[in-house]
């Protein structure tokens, strides 16, 4: 299906990158048929063209207006800007992919006077390796195609799931912000490995082969977290002493408390740019 497809991604950033990095790597589609354009970088623009062997003609702003995929992926602050120029070139026929956090549909549609097919996503930066979590809404102007072919291009970089749109900010907490969370914790996981004595490199492979392997015995053995988790723990052992100091500090309450502000900040982005208004 998107092997016929032309798709455009109105910005250059890093979100547009990851998506293309992984359309290319799962070989869904080819540099031919993305065309991309930002507003003023242009050693951005030129660098992924370069890098990933997209055509020269890439942004010329005739292909991305008659492409039968448009991604939104500019910051969510610039997206009346790039809708009031977008808007008057896009046309019924296209569908319309926005993963700006935060934006509703509505919203959208608002700057549209054609019936064009909207579906809203939120995928992760680990698109550009393939494994994106997406999850993703479509607006009454979608067909079954549209969304089947949104689909496709989430499958292709990833997993995808459908939620009801008053989810989106919740999903943006959880899973589009949360590769930041995990970076994060391996973070200080190295960081402690050095400061125990091990060698940089060493205590980076440890950490990230251990998520790896927490990951896979999370994914394959259908057992719960809390269950694998007390199955490291030793009575009196060295696990429950590193836990005890996780408790104290209350870092699941910390967790859980990142996620709910991460999701009230992309309910909070839509109501900033809803006042803006067209
Ligand atoms: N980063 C992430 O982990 C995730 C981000 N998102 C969402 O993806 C979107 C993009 O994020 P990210 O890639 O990180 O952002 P970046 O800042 O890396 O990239 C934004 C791009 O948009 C371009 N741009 C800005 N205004 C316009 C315009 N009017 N017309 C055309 N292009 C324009 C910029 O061009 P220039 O540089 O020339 O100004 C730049 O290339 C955001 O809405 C974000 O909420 C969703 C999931 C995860
Ligand atoms: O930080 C942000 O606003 C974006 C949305 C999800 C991940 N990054």
């Amino acid at each position: 299906m998107l092997q016929e497809k032309r798709i455009g991604f109105i910005g250059a950033g890093a979100m547009s990158e990851a998506i293309i990095a992984g359309l290319l790597q799962t070989k869904q589609v080819e540099p031919k048929q993305i065309f991309l354009t930002n507003r003023s970088d242009e050693q951005r623009l030129q660098d992924l063209i370069n890098q990933y062997g997209l055509s020269a003609k890439a942004t010329e702003i005739k292909q991305i207006a008659s492409a039968d995929i448009v991604v939104l992926a500019t910051k969510p602050k610039d997206v009346p800007e790039a809708m009031r120029y977008w808007s008057k070139k896009l046309c019924s026929g296209q569908l319309l992919i926005s993963i700006a956090a935060g934006i509703e549909i509505a919203y959208l549609e608002s700057f549209l006077s054609t019936e064009v097919a909207i579906v809203r996503a939120m995928p992760n930066t680990s698109s550009a390796v393939g494994y994106s979590a997406t999850a993703m809404c479509h607006g009454r102007f979608a067909s079954k195609q549209d969304v089947e072919c949104a689909l496709q291009i989430f499958r292709s970089i990833g997993a995808v799931w459908t939620v009801d749109e008053s989810l989106m900010d919740a999903v943006t907490g959880l899973s589009g912000s949360g590769p930041a969370y995990i970076y994060y914790v391996v973070e200080a996981l190295e960081a402690a490995g050095i400061q125990a004595g091990l060698e940089k490199q060493v205590a980076r492979e440890l950490t990230l082969q251990t998520f790896f392997g927490a990951a896979q015995m999370l994914m394959q053995s259908g057992k719960e977290a809390s269950q694998l988790r007390q199955e490291v723990t030793s009575p009196n052992g060295t696990t429950m002493a590193g836990l005890a100091e996780l408790n104290r500090h209350e870092t699941q309450k910390v967790f859980q408390q990142a996620v709910l502000k991460a999701t009230e900040r992309s309910a909070e982005m839509g109501k900033e740019l809803n006042k803006v208004g067209t």
